[in-house]
């Protein structure tokens, strides 16, 4: 691991960012930070503009806008259901999107390129929690594996060029991730998204009961994306090394604890019904974030505070 290298991004706030994937839970906490922070060249195109599976497309892209900083959010994302249902969507579009754009990045003279995995990398079984070493070290989870190998290819990716070109492209690894503009759909959601929807639609309707799949008994580590945003700024700033690097809250809840505290929050005064029909996948996976915290980064959105704030959020953006 490394700090030294770090190209100076702080302060050159009229450098040219691409942020992909800007409309997305991620890419836009990275803009509205960026913007907070005062960057006024940010670099953005939506899927209809950009289609970033087309390598043709990118490339050229890369060579009319030669972006200096390259953030690459942009994905195909889903929960636990969509992961399993659609398993070569996941591995192939983000094999396309990721491969494009680092090495489009590259070749147009980009300083420097962070790429966003998951903690969906790491063994089903790995130590808890999870140091940054476990990569590769046992059988992934089943129901995320395509998407997986996709995301360790751009790690690996992301490593090669650093090694053969000398190129600073780093990688972060984010635990389970929640807050605005996030994806609410019923099936294809993760997990928190869709139970604030699930849980507001039956207070609305008047339901007596709300299904939650699986057991309830697996362990998430939630981390508010604007924790994030601060993360990856962070990070584009003091980080350059050949290792990816863990971000996470450090604070794990059981679904059934997460289901509890959604329903509260949103005010559902009904019952819990468990669906265990359906996939609990990984039974733990609380990442060590400690590589990121020694270099000064640390999280600051208790799940709590982020709950209320995201059902605001919701309220105001997306309820019919
Ligand atoms: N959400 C989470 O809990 C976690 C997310 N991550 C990682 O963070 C990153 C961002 O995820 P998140 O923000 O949640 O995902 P979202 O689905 O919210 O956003 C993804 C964005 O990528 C865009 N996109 C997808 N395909 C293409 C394409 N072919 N061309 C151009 N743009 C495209 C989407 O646009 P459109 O919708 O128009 O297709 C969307 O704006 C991903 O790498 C993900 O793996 C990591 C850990 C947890
Ligand atoms: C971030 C991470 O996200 C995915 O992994 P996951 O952590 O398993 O994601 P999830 O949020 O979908 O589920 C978490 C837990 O919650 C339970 N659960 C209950 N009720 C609902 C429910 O209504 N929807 C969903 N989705 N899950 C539910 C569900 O059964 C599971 O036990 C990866 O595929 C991959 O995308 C990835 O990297």
């Amino acid at each position: 691991m490394g700090s030294q290298n770090a190209a100076a991004f702080f302060d050159y706030k009229s450098a040219k960012v691409f942020v992909s994937g800007h409309r997305g839970l991620v890419g836009s906490a990275i803009v509205r930070k960026l913007t907070q922070l005062g960057f006024t060249n940010l670099i953005l195109r939506t899927h209809t503009e950009l289609d970033l599976t087309r390598q043709s497309d990118v490339e050229a892209f890369f060579a009319s806008t030669k972006p200096e900083f390259v953030i690459v959010a942009a994905a195909k994302v889903g929960g636990i259901h969509a992961n399993n249902t659609y398993p070569a969507d996941f591995i192939a579009i983000n094999l396309q999107i990721q491969t494009n754009v680092i090495d489009s990045a590259y070749r147009n003279g980009a300083k420097k390129l962070l790429f966003l995995g998951s903690s969906c990398i790491y063994p089903k079984f790995a130590p808890q929690p999870i140091p940054e070493d476990a990569l590769l070290t046992g059988p992934l989870e089943p129901t995320n594996e395509w998407y997986a190998i996709a995301k360790i290819a751009g790690i690996k990716m992301c490593q090669a060029y650093r090694i053969q070109h000398k190129w600073d492209a780093i990688s972060g690894m984010p635990t389970n991730l929640y807050g605005p503009n996030d994806n609410f759909h019923p099936e294809n959601s993760h997990v928190l998204p869709a139970l604030m929807r699930r849980f507001h639609e039956a207070k609305v309707n008047g339901a007596k009961e709300v299904v939650v799949w699986g057991t309830g008994s697996p362990l998430r580590e939630f981390l508010h994306v604007d924790d994030l945003a601060d993360a990856v700024v962070f990070m584009m700033e003091k980080y350059s090394g050949v290792e990816h690097l863990n971000v996470g809250s450090g604070k794990e809840v059981t679904i059934k604890e997460l289901a509890e505290s959604m329903k509260e929050v949103v005010g559902f005064e009904g019952d819990l019904v468990w669906d265990s029909t359906k996939p609990d996948g990984t039974p733990r996976k609380l990442m060590d974030s400690s590589k990121l915290a020694a270099l000064g980064w640390t999280p600051k959105v208790s799940l709590k505070d982020g709950l209320v704030d995201t059902y605001k959020w919701y309220l105001e953006n997306v309820k019919q």
